[in-house]
């Protein structure tokens, strides 16, 4: 499977989604504003770019393992959904879930994101449902080990 994205730049820091190693699954999205994110607290960053998905296609913005492990920060929505038709800026809700302020630094790498194909769909309202082998059971029926 093989995509053409299109991407805008509309501000002058704005960086295209970086790929990190041929083959990687995330592109990673930049920041372009410095911003300070206190503990507890989320923050809408932007990232200076605008997409134009290949149809049939969204685009998942999703945490950086790193940010999160090193820092706390992740992201609050997460995994972000970019619709197709979506012409407005890429943005990012970062949360700081540890005990120290973060500073989100102008082109710091703060998230990444994935291109995955959607299926269409077709909802249809029924009175019954068909039997399955999981049948009602859930959140965690199936025990630990
Ligand atoms: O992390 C995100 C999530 C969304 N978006 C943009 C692209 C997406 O297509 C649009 C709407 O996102 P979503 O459907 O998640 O938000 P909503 O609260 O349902 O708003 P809307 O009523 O506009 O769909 O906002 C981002 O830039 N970053
Ligand atoms: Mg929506």
């Amino acid at each position: 499977m093989c995509f053409n994205l299109k991407v805008k730049l509309i501000n002058e820091d704005a960086l295209l989604p970086f790929q990190a190693n041929p083959g990687d699954a995330g592109f990673d999205l930049f920041a372009i504003e410095e911003k300070l994110i206190r503990p507890g607290e989320a923050e809408l960053i932007s990232t200076g770019i605008k997409l134009e998905l290949p149809q049939g296609t969204e685009a998942q913005v999703r945490p950086r393992s790193g940010l999160a492990l090193k820092h706390s920060v992740t992201i609050l929505n997460s995994p972000g959904t970019i619709d197709e038709g979506y012409r407005g800026e890429i943005k990012v809700i970062l949360i700081n879930h540890g005990k120290e302020d973060f500073k989100i630094e102008k082109q710091m790498r703060i998230a990444q994101m994935v291109i995955a194909p959607i299926a269409k769909v077709n909802i249809t309202q029924v009175e019954e449902l068909s039997n399955s082998e999981r049948g009602f059971g859930g959140f965690g029926s199936s025990g630990v080990k």
